[in-house]
């Protein structure tokens, strides 16, 4: 996979699948509930695709429990029922760092997985597989692989295991998890700092297009003969739930459009910068996301001029920055990076 831009002939209306369980978020510190939110990468991505971009058309298969309490958020890509189980329940605990991880998760409960059955016998131009709680099997993989032309695997979908007695996550090398043999068929590979750990990066890359974000520093993409670091944007973090699955929504929202690898990840970049800033599923501001598509036609347009438009990165990311805070109450010079509890003093 090469990282830079070829013009693209695509057509409007691009279909995109998206593959993960909602799930209910419960964030705790201090041993008291701080939020309930609606949680799930799946939630998160539709959230950023359906308001980012006019030329996506996004299917979104995820099973829910009998209590299932966000119905009223979903009505555009409504859950399948599963009524004799829990919805998935992710426990985030902000008081028990361990290592770099900024929370300790626990899965308390778990719905039903997406089997193969489950998703439409029908082609997609973009696949993501999104899963939080174990619920992508290696054959809903497979299925996804064989009906979309490229695929898009958030790790954390692969890697998760759950301790038998508190749900608390852990991960696996991505060797171990039953997903490797898939890893050729796979066009992007996402994943944290934290989670590269658990694979070779230097042989992923040969296989798909490996992408790893690092917070507050942004992301990485290791292409089969590049890697380019791709600059954050500077945001407050209160809640960082959520802030990869937005980015991986920002990056896909780019790639449908025809941007090349880096400003795609650009754009999940500013998504996730964004969603740092809320507590659960941030809401965008509608002249922000006006001022977004505005500025990725006008980067598509001098892309398709230039072939050697890569040093224009930069520029890029100077036009998005002011858009990013048209979305903030805060002024780019009063923004420094917090934490939850920050949130949690301003709240007493
Ligand atoms: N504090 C921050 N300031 C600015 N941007 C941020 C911050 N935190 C995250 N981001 C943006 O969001 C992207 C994804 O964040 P991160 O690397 O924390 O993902 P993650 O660990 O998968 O997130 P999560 O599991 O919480 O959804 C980063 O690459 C960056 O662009
Ligand atoms: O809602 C969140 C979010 O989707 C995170 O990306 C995931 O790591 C958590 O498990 C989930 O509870």
């Amino acid at each position: 996979m090469t990282l830079t831009h070829s013009p693209s002939h695509q057509t409007p209306n691009r279909r995109v699948l998206i593959v993960g369980n909602y799930c209910h978020d419960v964030l705790i510190q201090n041993n008291t509930i701080i939020a309930e939110t609606l949680g799930g990468a799946a939630s998160f991505i539709s959230n950023v695709l359906d308001s980012s971009s006019t030329s996506i058309s996004s299917d979104l298969i995820s099973k829910v429990g009998h209590d299932f309490k966000y119905h009223r958020h979903v009505t555009h890509h409504r859950p399948l029922l599963s009524p004799d189980k829990d919805t998935t329940l992710f426990e985030a605990y902000f008081d028990l760092k361990i290592g770099h991880s900024d929370r300790v998760l626990k899965r308390v409960a778990a719905c039903d997985p997406i089997l193969p059955s489950d998703i439409p016998d029908s082609r997609f131009d973009f696949g993501m597989a999104v899963g939080v709680g174990g619920e992508i099997l290696p054959e809903t993989l497979e299925k996804m692989v064989e009906i979309c032309d490229v695929v898009a695997v958030d790790i954390q979908a692969l890697i998760r295991v759950f301790d038998p007695v508190d749900g608390e996550v852990k991960l696996v090398d991505l060797r171990e998890s039953g997903f490797y043999h898939l890893m050729g068929r796979v066009g992007f590979l996402k994943a944290s700092s934290d989670e590269a750990l658990f694979m070779d990066v230097e042989e992923m890359r040969r296989l798909c297009c490996v992408v790893v974000t690092s917070g507050e520093k942004g992301c990485r993409i290791y292409g089969k003969d590049d890697e380019v670091v791709v600059a954050p944007f500077v945001a407050k973090q209160v809640d960082p739930t959520g802030a990869g699955d937005s980015f991986l929504g920002g990056l896909v929202a780019g790639l449908v459009e025809g941007l090349d690898v880096p400003d795609a990840a650009l754009l999940g970049n500013f998504f996730g910068s964004i969603t740092v800033e809320h507590i659960g599923q941030p809401k965008f501001d509608s002249m922000m996301l006006q001022r977004v598509k505005e500025e990725v036609q006008r980067r598509k347009k001098q892309c398709n001029l230039s072939s050697s438009h890569n040093n224009d990165h930069n520029e890029f990311h100077a036009r998005l920055s002011p858009a990013r805070f048209q979305d903030s109450p805060l002024q780019p010079e009063l923004l420094v990076n917090g934490h939850i509890s920050d949130m949690i003093g301003s709240c007493d």
